[in-house]
Parts: C-alpha cells; structure tokens; sequence
C-alpha cells in the first residue's frame, strides 16, 4: 500500500510537470521547458520500476491471503463429521479451495489494491486541483461523490449472480469428476462419448451463471464509465472558463486533464471494484455458514475406555433402528451384545444393511434411534477421537493417500521402522523382514492405483494393528486376497485374544470358520 501510495504521489507530480512545461512553452522559456521535460522523463521510470517492484508484491500477498482462507477452509472440513462430508461429492470442497478462491482474488483482492491506488490518486490529485482553483476541487469532489455512490443501485444483482456462480462452480466440479473419475468403466464398455457430454452438459449450465455475472458487472461498468467521461469533460469546460476569465493560466488545461483523468478514471472504476468486491461477500457467508453448522468441538477430557479393563459387554446394543432416509429404515430394532475379545462374523444378503451396522457401531452415522453403549458409556458421549482410538472400521473401498507404504501407515503418527515391518509381516503383505523395508519406501501410486485390491485391504488393515485398537469390525476385509493368504491373516486376528473382531464375510473360510464365537445371520439380528 505503501508502494502504492508513492507510485500515485509520482503520477500526480507527473500532471504537474506537464503543466509546468506547457506554461514554459508558453512563455518561451527554455531552461524551465527542458527542466521539466528531463524531470517528467525521470517520474516515469522511476514510476515504471516501483509498479514492477509493487506488482510483484502485491502477488506475494495475495497468495498469502489465499493460503490462510484455505487453511480456514481445511478447519472447516476438519470439523465436520464422517455423515456430513460424505453428504455432498468432493467436487464441492474442490470448487471451496480453486473456483471460490480463484473469484475472491479476480474480484475481490486484486479490485482492492485497484481501489487503494485509486484512493491515493485521487486525494492527491484533488489536493493540487486546489493549488490551481479551488473551483475546479470542489466540483470535483461533488462529482466524484456522485459516481461513487450510483452503481449501488446494481449490488444486489452482483451478489445474486455471485451466489448463483459459487454453487454453480461447486456443480461443475462435482459432474465433470464424475465422469473423469470413471474413465475406466467407460473406457470398457466403449462409451467414453459420455465423458465428452458430461463435461460439454456441466460446462453449459454453469456458461449461463457466468453470462449472469458479467451482466451484472456490465451494468456497473457503464454506469462507471459515463460517470468517469461526463465528469472529465464538465471539469475541463470549467477550466477552459476559468482560463479566458484569465484566473488560471493555459497551462492549468493540461494539468487539470490528466489531473481529473486521474481522479475520475479511478473513480469511475473503484464504483466497479468496490462492487465487485462486495459482491465476493455471499462466498465468505457460505464458508461462515458451513462453519456454524460444525463448530468445532472441545475433546471431552475424561478418558473414554481404559483400554486394558476387561468389559464384559464391550458393545451393548439395545433397539438399534436407522435408515438414511427417514421413510426406509435399513436396520430395524436390532438388539445385541458384542463381548471383549470374542469373535463376530456376520453373514447376510448383500444390501441387507450390514455395512450400514458396522458404520453405527462406529459412530460414523449418527442418526439412529435406540441406544449403543460402549464400555457401558452411551456411544454419543464419546468424541470421534476417542472412538478411532477404540474401534476400527475396515472399509470396502480402502484409501491409500498418494505417496509411500510408509506414509500410508503412518499417516499423522509415527512409527519405528520395526514396528512397521512387524504389520506389513502380519498382514502377509511382504514374505520376509528384507522386503518389507524395501516395500515401505514404495510409492502406492495415484490413490493406491499400483497395488491390488488385496493388498490395499492389507494396507488398511495394518493401519489397525499398527495402532492396536481393541475392536476392528472388518467389512469384507480379505475379500480380495488370495485365499491361503486371506485364511492366514484371518488366523491371525481369531488367535489374538485381546482383539475384539467383528468381521463380515460373503466369502467365509472353512478353515477358520471354527475360531469365531458366534456366527450372526444379519437377517435373522435385523428386525427380528
Ligand atoms: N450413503 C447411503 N445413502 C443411502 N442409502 C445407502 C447408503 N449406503 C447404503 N445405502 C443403502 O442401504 C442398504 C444397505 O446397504 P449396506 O451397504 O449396509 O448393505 P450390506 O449388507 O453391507 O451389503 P453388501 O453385502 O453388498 O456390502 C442398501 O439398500 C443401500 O442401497
């Protein structure tokens, strides 16, 4: 701001040298033309290097700004819960951190550098139209006020039309991921046209949100525009009046043309900019409103389970209902006491909703009627902290982050390289100690893409053991890996007396069917 300030001190001298070397002209004086003639020359170039020096500045802080709203974004997302993310595609939070930040900058940071310079202009540069006349000032400042205060009148179709863009932009990046993200599927089935159409239909619907901005913005500009013309020319004719009534000299003509450029070029568009930047406000009150929706909670200090206790009810579950939507319950009044260290398998037909049990239990979805109790403590009053310290829920679709084994198994905490070694051993994903330390600097490729299904259900699985959570509910944990590896793996976890399982399986082995404790039909559980 400060380099900014001197740049316009600059401009505003450079109008004043100007009129000095037409008055030298004037009056024939040579010494004071060629003066300001090398003088103006110098105010531009040094003019030039500071609005180098300041553009690239200014960049700096921009990219600041933008890195702290999205770490103020990643808090939000941080807040939210297994259900609420989940609620809407990764597109959403995508557009959040490109798209929503992309406008704050266009039309709203990089407009508030434009108006900060233009502030400086323009006050500078009525202050030397007062040296001249104080005329020429006053009608300045009253049409200025004028072309500052009409465009308003447009801010509401501006912040309309920024709404519409911002969830408009969210859609777009949601359907055409879509589409990307099976190209596979369609890669098979020969029908990748549909790619093409869906990033051709997305881009069409949002085509309109932004034809609606730049109206909105049109309007704005015209009215800047013909503020910012009819303003210059009033002021020059003012001038010429004043010059024949011999009370400014001819010279003043030339000052007070670049001087009320100045003045009224900025303010013709910070009317512009001040709109657009206000129109960049509905975005910040999205983020504020997703903010209030998921506050972020205190960790309840109490230790939730002592872990080493023997509970003979570990999870006790008492007129268990849910569905994910209020009209089609999945699960229906289900009752059950999972005891510490024992062994659960649960069969069922696929959809029957075991799954969607395993997620309760979890206190990933929230939403159920009934009561579970964990360790004799209600499931609700534990943190989603506490709960991943006490129970792991295997996924189908296991994720792997985009980087080593080691850091997959790591993730935010850190582990000794024999600690690692010993899961990747006990989860058969490595024959020997030897390759294991080699398979732990292997990068996983593109979200897991260069391991098998297998070996990713392994990695997810000794991302558990690793952190020894007393209660694993595996959702077909092994069901893509080789059977004698899968049944090994599987004997593993049944003799391992502190470990409380609960495994569901399509696919149940023969040879360790015998080492569950119970085998439940979900149907038989499930509204029973
Ligand atoms: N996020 C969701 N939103 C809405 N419905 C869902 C959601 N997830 C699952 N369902 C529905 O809930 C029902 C139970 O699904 P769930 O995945 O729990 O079954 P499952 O018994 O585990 O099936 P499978 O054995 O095939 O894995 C299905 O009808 C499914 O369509």
């Amino acid at each position: 701001m400060f380099l900014l300030m001197v740049i316009e001190a600059l401009t505003v001298l450079g109008s004043v040298l100007s009129a000095n070397l037409l008055n030298a002209l004037i009056k024939s004086q040579l010494n004071p033309f060629l003066l300001a003639v090398g003088l103006l020359m110098l105010d531009w170039m040094v003019i030039a290097a500071l609005n180098y020096g300041a553009s690239i500045y200014q960049e700096k802080v921009i990219q600041n700004i933008d890195i702290s709203i999205r770490q103020d974004l990643a808090d939000i997302l941080i807040d939210k819960d297994y259900e609420s993310y989940n609620s809407r595609g990764t597109g959403v939070y995508e557009s959040w951190v490109n798209n929503d930040i992309q406008t704050i900058n266009v039309q709203g940071l990089q407009n508030f550098f434009t108006v900060v310079e233009g502030i400086f202009g323009t006050v500078f540069a009525l202050f030397t139209l007062i040296a001249y006349h104080w005329s020429l000032a006053l009608s300045a400042l009253i049409l200025a006020g004028l072309i500052i205060m009409a465009p308003k009148v447009f801010d509401k179709r501006i912040m309309r039309a920024n709404t519409q863009l911002t969830h408009q932009n969210e859609a777009f990046v949601n359907r055409t991921q879509d589409v990307m993200g099976v190209f596979n599927l369609l890669y098979a089935f020969q029908a990748l046209r549909l790619l093409k159409q869906g990033i051709v239909s997305a881009s069409q619907a949002l085509k309109q949100s932004y034809v609606n901005q730049r109206r909105a913005q049109s309007s704005v500009q015209v009215v800047g525009f013909l503020g910012n013309v009819i303003s210059q020319v009033m002021l020059m004719g003012l001038t010429g009046i004043l010059a024949m009534m011999k009370l400014v000299s001819i010279g003043t003509l030339s000052a007070v043309s670049s001087l009320s450029g100045n003045i009224f070029n900025n303010l013709g568009n910070m009317s512009t900019y001040l709109g657009m930047i206000r129109g960049v406000a509905p975005i910040f009150e999205k983020f504020e409103l997703e903010r209030e929706k998921f506050p972020a909670t205190a960790e309840p200090t109490e230790m939730a389970v002592a872990t080493t206790a023997i509970v003979p009810d570990m999870i006790r579950v008492r007129d268990l209902s849910f569905g994910y939507h209020a009209d089609q319950l999945i699960l229906r009044h289900v009752n059950y006491n999972f005891e510490q260290g024992k062994k659960y398998l649960i069969l069922g037909e696929s959809g029957g909703g075991k799954s969607t049990f395993l997620k309760v239990l979890t206190g990933y979805l929230t939403n159920y009627t009934g009561e579970i109790r964990l360790a004799g403590k209600s499931l609700r009053d534990y943190s989603a902290n506490q709960l991943g310290q006490q129970l792991l829920y295997l996924d189908q679709r296991p994720q792997a982050l985009t980087t080593t084994v080691r850091e997959n198994l790591q993730l935010a905490d850190s582990y000794s390289d024999d600690e690692l070694v010993a899961v990747l051993l006990a989860t058969k994903l490595c024959p020997d100690r030897e390759r294991a330390e080699a398979f732990l600097d292997q990068n996983v490729g593109a979200g897991g893409s260069d391991l098998s299904g297998g070996q990713l259900q392994r990695l997810a699985l000794a991302r558990g053991l690793l952190r020894h959570v007393g209660v694993i509910l595996l959702d077909e944990g092994t069901s893509a890996v080789d059977t004698a590896n899968a049944v090994k793996i599987e004997r593993d976890l049944l003799e391992n007396p502190a470990l409380t399982l609960i495994m569901i399986s399509h696919t149940p082995h023969a040879e360790t069917q015998a080492l569950f404790d119970e085998t439940i039909q979900f149907a038989e559980l499930n509204g029973k």
